[in-house]
């Protein structure tokens, strides 16, 4: 399984994710976040990254030209988007991106199934909750274009293996404190994935 680590704010993080083995870094672009980076800062950690790393920034109730500009300035290679945007905000953005779903219920994973898409546990308030899927959900289910995240941890994401999942997504899971990353954590978390 590929792997993201979301909420980096720091170059230290981020260096330690792809040590690591991290297939791609997340940037919360939301400012109600604890993980909060802005995108002038993104921009100086992303600058100094190696190349084959994927730099995902994240949105929450951002409208396209937002979008657009933040992922220029950071030099984001990739939009994930945390609300229920309008079909026509997608056709607006010039960046790649991918969906998130909220899953309330089992049938909401089932959601633009032809898409590569993020599958995160539904949670009143946005973002880096902890709060788990029922994976019951994802028995019989195309696991191939989806990337698991909520509530996931080095212990376990080994269990998700027999599912085959695209990638797995992990932020709270491997943190000392909010925002700032658990080198052994993420460590553990990317080896217990692949
Ligand atoms: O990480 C955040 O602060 C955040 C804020 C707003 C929306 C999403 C956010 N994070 C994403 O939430 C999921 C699950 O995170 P966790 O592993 O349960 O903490 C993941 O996709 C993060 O990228």
């Amino acid at each position: 399984m590929r792997t993201k680590i979301c909420g980096i704010t720091s170059y230290d993080d981020a260096m330690s994710a792809i040590d690591s083995g991290a297939d791609a870094l997340g940037f919360v672009f939301y400012e109600a976040s604890a993980r909060y980076i802005s995108p002038r800062d993104a921009a100086e950690i992303i600058k100094k990254l190696p190349p084959f790393i994927e730099k995902v920034a994240l949105f929450v109730n951002s409208d396209a030209q937002i979008i657009n500009s933040y992922c220029q300035e950071a030099g984001a290679t990739l939009a994930q988007i945390h609300f229920e945007a309008p079909l026509r905000l997608y056709e607006q953005l010039f960046v790649p991106y991918i969906k998130v779903i909220r899953a309330k219920e089992p049938q909401d994973i089932l959601q633009y199934a032809n898409e590569y898409r993020l599958v995160d546990a539904y949670c009143e308030t946005y973002g880096g909750s902890g709060k788990r899927l029922n994976l019951d959900w994802f028995d019989g289910v195309d696991c191939s274009k989806i990337i698991l995240a909520g509530g996931l941890d080095p212990k376990n994401v080994s269990s998700l293996k027999k599912y085959g999942f695209y990638g797995v997504d992990v932020s709270s899971g491997v943190e000392i404190s909010q925002g700032k990353k658990d080198y052994k954590k993420v460590k553990e978390f990317i080896r217990n994935a692949k």
